[in-house]
């Protein structure tokens, strides 16, 4: 018999509701102490959307819904990292497979909708995605430096500056790591001559 509706519908919330438990494996693989999950890392993007400048053009709203689907298919692919060694095609295999079933619970219109704004960005094909994918990189650093400040284990997250290095693409964004790197160094400073 065909799942009905409230059924497939329920199945939708209980995926996002497994995005609440999914821990962003990157912190998980560091030994971080309480690693925040996958929703807890598209909800901050979702809120630095608010702040894209307005002079920009880039539509806020679309930022905000990219930021909320960019990693929905890890409610049921999990969150990998490139310590995985899973080749880029494999993934985007499993996440497409992913973002098609989950995009079936909901009405047509709904599905087309998130497996659109999952195709976009993912190929990076609009400045909005292109802007986002600088918030996911850039909520990750902004995130190992508030760990390494819990932790006071200054330094211990550098992988994760290294490995986004250079990689931003927006003005913007940009700037924000700029200053991101001068407060960390400075709180460095200090912990060493606190030492
Ligand atoms: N240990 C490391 N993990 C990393 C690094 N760069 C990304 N990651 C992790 C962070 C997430 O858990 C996952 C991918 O996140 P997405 O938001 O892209 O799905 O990979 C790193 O340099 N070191
Ligand atoms: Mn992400």
């Amino acid at each position: 018999m065909a799942k009905s509706n409230i059924g497939k519908l329920f199945e939708f919330m209980s995926l996002m509701g497994q995005l609440k438990r999914v821990k962003r494996t990157g912190w998980v693989l560091k030994h971080v102490n309480e690693p925040e999950s996958v929703s807890d890392h598209m909800y901050r993007m979702a809120t630095l959307s608010f702040l894209v400048d307005p002079s920009t053009g880039l539509n806020k709203e679309k930022c905000i819904k990219l930021s909320l689907v960019h990693d929905m298919a890890e409610s049921i692919v999990g969150d990998l990292t490139p310590a995985d060694r899973i080749d880029k095609s494999e993934k985007q295999i499993r996440e497409e497979m992913a973002m098609k079933h989950i995009s079936d619970l909901v009405s047509e219109d709904l599905g087309k909708e998130l497996y659109s704004l999952w195709e976009e960005y993912e190929h990076q094909t609009t400045p909005e995605a292109v802007f986002v994918k600088d918030l996911d990189k850039f909520e990750m650093i902004f995130q190992a430096h508030e760990y390494e400040q819990l932790a006071n284990k200054p330094g211990s997250l550098q992988e994760f500056f290294d490995s986004t290095k250079g990689k931003f693409k927006t003005p913007q964004v940009q700037e924000w790591v700029k200053e991101l790197e001068e407060t960390r160094a400075q709180y460095h400073e200090k912990d060493t001559e606190g030492t």
